[in-house]
């Protein structure tokens, strides 16, 4: 993979070509002083200062000796005042692109968005009203570390160990999206050679019957609005098919690096030839295929422990030896 394919996944450079086909969305660049915020470890971790009083954690204690029960330990009180960022002009500007948008976005940096963070924020989701719930995510955030320190790591022609400037991407929050409608479409050689279910943990019976009127609708979007706008040869893009059965598109990653294959192996796309073989949209076909997220990687047999799932199965085991060592102790006693 060469930088400029990666490049070209990054948000602010492919959004103006596809706005009329994606999410509405804001870019505001960021000064090196809140990239250095994002990957700053060495003190304690501190949310912004905010000049237009908005918190990420509201029903968090702000001051505790406001609690009624509460007693300063002694060596607390020495830490005080903590000297809190503050990124007023930033702030300010993302508010105003916020409102425009409609009051709530999911955030991105110049690739990724926080995925992997969700669990911290209040709403349990990417939404985002203020700064300071965006600083909190990305603060909290594994997946950005990709952007900031290793988006060109698989690069052949790799000089560059970031991209020159980091963007804010702000993109209009849509809360009704079905994660069933969710789409990764893999192109090679120009050609599209598979499609998959984005949300591999899950089976949607609804996708068996709506298959190949799906793989119909997202293999024309990419034959009239992708296949020659899109300046890379290899790479993968992802959609969402809304309920008017239109095709929007989500955002464009590289094939292979760190895009995942997701129900795919990357030697089996490879394989794959566009102009012979029939292109398949895959998903999952029962609940017994369901594959392990991508926030967690946790498998779903992992998590299962009803009747007749592997973990129950594994109790029973560990029930049993332990009975026989209680047995054999007795013996010995
Ligand atoms: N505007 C939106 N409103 C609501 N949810 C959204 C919106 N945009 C994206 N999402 C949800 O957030 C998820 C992650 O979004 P996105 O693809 O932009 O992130 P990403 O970090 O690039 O992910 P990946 O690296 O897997 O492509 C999407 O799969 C979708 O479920």
């Amino acid at each position: 993979m060469k930088e400029d394919e990666v490049n070209r996944c990054q948000i602010q450079n492919w959004y103006p070509r596809f706005k009329s086909l994606t999410i509405k969305t804001k870019f505001h660049k960021l000064p090196e002083s809140f990239i250095n915020y994002l990957i700053d470890d060495s003190g304690p971790f501190l949310l912004p200062h905010s000049v237009t009083n908005e918190d990420a954690m509201p029903n968090r204690v702000h001051n505790f000796e406001e609690e009624d029960d509460f007693q300063v330990p002694e060596e607390a009180s020495d830490d005080e005042p903590l000297n809190r960022p503050s990124f007023p002009e930033l702030e300010i500007e993302i508010r105003e692109s916020i409102e425009t948008l409609g009051g709530t976005i999911i955030p991105k940096l110049n690739w990724s968005s926080p995925k992997d963070a969700a669990w911290i924020s209040p709403s349990q989701n990417l939404s985002c009203t203020c700064f300071n719930e965006i600083a909190l995510l990305f603060r909290s955030s594994d997946s950005l570390t990709h952007d900031l320190f290793n988006a060109y790591d698989s690069c052949s022609d790799k000089v560059s160990s970031r991209p020159e400037s980091f963007y804010l991407a702000l993109r209009k929050w849509y809360p009704s999206l079905k994660p069933e409608m969710e789409f990764r479409c893999f192109v090679k050689s120009n050609e599209l050679v598979g499609i998959c279910q984005r949300e591999v943990t899950t089976f949607y019976p609804v996708l068996l019957n709506e298959k190949d009127l799906l793989k119909g609708l997202i293999e024309e979007f990419f034959d009239d609005k992708i296949r020659f706008e899109f300046e890379s040869e290899n790479y993968t893009f992802d959609v969402y098919v809304t309920k008017e059965r239109r095709v929007k598109l989500i955002d464009f990653n590289t094939w292979c690096g760190s895009t995942l294959p997701l129900m795919y192996t990357w030697e089996e796309l490879e394989k794959i030839h566009g102009e012979c073989d029939e292109l398949e949209l895959r998903i999952v076909e029962s609940r017994l295929s369901v594959l392990p997220g991508l926030k967690t990687a946790v498998p779903y047999d992992y998590l299962d422990v009803s009747a007749g799932s592997g973990w129950a199965q594994v109790l029973k085991i560990v029930e049993e030896e332990f009975q026989k060592d209680d047995q054999s102790s007795d013996e010995v006693a």
